[in-house]
């Protein structure tokens, strides 16, 4: 599938947020989007995810506008949002369950594929815990199943290691690049931390409600002139 966003604005009032955002996202890559603090990248997911409503710009899900065919295109979509959305006291299957229903699918078929989703996150055995039970990592880890459920084409992650330790935030950013490669999901991930981003991603710089840069870390890198991404990030957002 091709995402392609052109020329998005958004204003909180009268305060601009967004200014002429356009991008394209490459199918079975994983996509950082690095932005320090403020920079807009929850509004660019309110707007991938229609919490908020375009005000100018489109977003072309393979083809589809989410302005004019907004299901059609939403169905191809999967979020895991930067605050914890798991119901706590619901087992982790329950959890699972009632989303799956949400997206119209039979008992039969959910239960299927949530204990696809958990297999592959090695958490079949925690099927029925009460999400409360469990750690921060593995939670993350049934927010992204969860949104894998309806088979989505397209995973956005808004700051999904928030709260995790180290290792728990490697683990989850490996796993979800290891779903582009081998399932071929698009994934678009959220970030403010160099460490969660890798030379050879695609990577959209943005700083102030305006993409700096699109493209293979490296390119980015050398376009700019230093040796590592963290120089370069540095340089362009001024943030140090
Ligand atoms: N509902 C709102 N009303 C007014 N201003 C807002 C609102 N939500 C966000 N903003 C402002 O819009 C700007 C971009 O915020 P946004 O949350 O999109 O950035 P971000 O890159 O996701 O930052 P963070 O990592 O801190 O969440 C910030 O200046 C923020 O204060």
């Amino acid at each position: 599938m091709t995402i392609e966003a052109s020329n998005l604005s958004f204003r909180y009032g009268e305060k601009p947020v967004l200014r002429e955002v356009s991008f394209r996202l490459t199918s079975g890559r994983f996509h950082a989007l690095l932005g320090p603090n403020g920079a807009g990248k929850s509004t660019l997911f309110g707007l991938l995810t229609r919490l908020l409503a375009l005000q100018q710009g489109d977003i072309l899900l393979t083809g589809q506008s989410l302005k004019k065919q907004p299901a059609e295109a939403m169905r191809q979509i999967g979020v895991v949002f930067q605050q914890n959305a798991l119901d706590l006291d619901l087992t982790v299957r329950q959890n699972l369950q009632y989303h799956a229903a949400l997206h119209g699918l039979s008992r039969k078929e959910a239960r299927i594929r949530g204990d696809r989703e958990l297999e592959r996150f090695n958490l079949l055995d925690r099927a029925n815990d009460a999400v409360r039970h469990l750690n921060g990592g593995h939670r993350r880890r049934v927010e992204i199943a969860r949104a894998l459920l309806h088979e989505p084409s397209l995973l956005l992650l808004d700051e999904p290691t928030v709260g995790l330790d180290v290792a728990s935030r490697k683990a989850l950013n490996e796993h979800v690049r290891t779903l582009c490669e081998e399932e071929g999901l698009t994934a678009l991930w959220a970030t403010h931390l160099i460490e969660e981003v890798c030379g050879d991603d695609r990577i959209l710089v943005l700083h102030r409600g305006q993409l700096l840069a699109e493209d293979n870390g490296h390119a980015i890198c050398e376009a700019e002139g230093h040796q590592d991404m963290t120089e370069t990030f540095h340089s362009l957002t001024g943030a140090g």
